[in-house]
C-alpha cells in the first residue's frame, strides 16, 4: 500500500434524528488523509463529534453523507473488508464481563477465525505484552480500571490489525494508570508497526504522544498539524507581568510589543491586583520580547514587580481558535483535569 493514506475521508457527515423531530448534527464535515504508521490524536471537547467520526470510520455507523476509505476499502461499499483489517476499542467495552480474561481473548480469536493454535499463541503473547499475566484467570468484571483498559487493548489487538482506533483509551484512569497504559500502547505500536488513531480530551496526551493533532469542534476539524507547530502558529508564548500602580501606560506598551512580535491577538488582558496591575498577553518569540519589554516599561516609569514567560499549551491553541478553554469545557462533565503524565516508553 506504500504511502497511500490508510484513512482517507471526504465530507463525512452524520445527522441524528433527535426526539420530537429535532435533528442533531453530530459531525458536520470531516475530511482527512492519514499516513500509514502514524499516531494521530483527535482532540476536542465533549460532544465535538469525535466518537461519531470514529464510529463512521470503523463502519459501526453509516454516514448521512460523505465517503471514506479505510485500509484501501470503502466504508460503505465494503465494510467487511474494512473490519477485517482494523481494531476498534470503544469507550465502553461490551464484551462478556463474566468470562475469564484469557477465555475472552481466546473467544475473540475464534470470532476472527484465527484457528485454535494461532488464537492461543496470540492470546499468550498479548497477555505477556500488556502485563496481564496476574489477572488473566480473573473474570474481567473484577479488573481495575487500568487493567480493564489494558484488557480492552489486548482484545482489540487479537486480530493483528494494521490500524487501531481507540476511543478515549485513558478516560477515567488515574495519572499513573494513564502513564502505564500509554507505555503499553507505544510499545505495541512499535512492535507491530501499527497506525494509531485515537480520540482524547486530554490535552497533555495529544501533546506528548501524537505526531499529528486534529482539533475537532462542533463536528469539524478546526486545526490539523503537529502539536509544536500548532502551538507556534496559533498560540504564542504567554507573558504575565505585575506592574506597580494602574495599567497605563504599561498596557499600551505591552500591546505594541505584542503587535511588533506578530502576535495573532495582541490585546493584553488587564486585571487589578491590589495596588498593582496584572497584564497577560500572548507574543511570538517571548524570550526576545520579554527583556526588551521590561526595559521599555522601566523607561516609561512603570516598575515591573514580577515577569513570567510560559510556553503555550494546546489549550491556548483551542482558546485562540474558539475563544473557549478546552480545559474548562471538559471539567464540567469529566473527572479533574489531567495532570501531566509521563510514560516510560519513547517514540
Ligand atoms: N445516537 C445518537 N443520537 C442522537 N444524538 C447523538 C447520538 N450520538 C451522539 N449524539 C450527539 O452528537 C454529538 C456528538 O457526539 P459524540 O459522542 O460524537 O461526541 P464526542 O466528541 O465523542 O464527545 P465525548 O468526548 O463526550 O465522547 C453530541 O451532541 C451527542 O449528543
Amino acid at each position: 500500500m506504500g504511502t497511500e493514506p490508510i484513512i482517507s475521508a471526504r465530507g463525512l457527515r452524520k445527522v441524528f434524528r433527535g426526539q420530537g423531530g429535532k435533528d442533531v448534527v453530530a459531525v458536520e464535515d470531516i475530511s482527512m488523509d492519514v499516513k500509514p504508521g502514524s499516531l494521530t490524536a483527535f482532540l476536542g471537547p465533549n460532544g465535538a463529534g469525535k466518537s461519531t467520526s470514529l464510529r463512521m470510520l470503523t463502519t459501526l455507523l453509516e454516514p448521512t453523507s460523505g465517503t471514506a476509505t479505510v485500509c484501501g476499502y470503502d466504508i460503505a461499499r465494503d465494510p467487511a473488508s474494512v473490519r477485517a483489517r482494523i481494531g476498534y476499542i470503544g469507550q465502553k467495552n461490551g464484551a462478556g464481563q463474566y468470562q475469564r480474561l484469557r477465555d475472552e481473548l481466546l473467544s475473540q480469536g475464534a470470532m476472527y477465525g484465527l484457528g485454535r493454535v494461532e488464537s492461543r499463541r496470540r492470546t499468550e503473547e498479548l497477555i505477556e505484552a500488556l502485563d496481564l499475566a496476574e489477572v488473566a484467570n480473573r473474570k474481567t468484571i473484577t479488573l481495575s480500571g487500568g487493567q480493564r483498559r489494558r484488557a480492552d487493548i489486548a482484545l482489540g489487538l487479537i486480530p493483528h490489525p494494521r490500524l487501531l482506533f481507540l476511543d478515549e483509551p485513558t478516560t477515567g484512569l488515574d495519572p499513573q494508570s494513564r502513564a502505564n497504559l500509554w507505555d503499553h500502547i507505544l510499545r505495541m505500536r512499535q512492535r507491530h508497526e501499527m497506525t494509531l488513531f485515537l480520540t482524547t480530551h486530554y490535552l497533555d496526551e495529544a501533546d506528548q504522544f501524537a505526531e499529528r493533532v486534529m482539533v475537532v469542534d462542533s463536528g469539524k476539524i478546526i486545526a490539523d498539524d503537529s502539536a509544536p507547530r500548532l502551538k507556534a502558529t496559533l498560540a504564542g508564548d504567554r507573558i504575565t507581568l505585575t506592574v506597580t500602580g494602574g495599567a497605563e501606560p504599561a498596557a499600551t506598551i505591552v500591546r505594541r510589543a505584542a503587535e511588533d512580535s506578530g502576535a495573532a491577538h495582541p490585546e493584553p488582558e488587564v486585571t487589578a491586583d491590589g495596588e498593582n496591575s496584572r497584564i497577560v498577553v500572548a507574543v511570538n518569540h517571548g524570550e526576545e520580547v520579554l527583556p526588551r519589554l521590561i526595559r521599555e516599561l522601566d523607561a516609561a516609569g512603570s516598575t515591573v514587580l514580577t515577569a513570567d514567560l510560559d510556553q503555550p499549551t494546546l489549550d491556548d491553541v483551542f482558546l485562540t481558535l474558539t475563544g473557549r478553554s478546552l480545559r474548562e469545557e471538559n471539567q464540567s462533565t469529566d473527572e479533574p483535569t489531567a495532570e501531566p503524565i509521563s510514560a516510560g516508553a519513547t517514540r
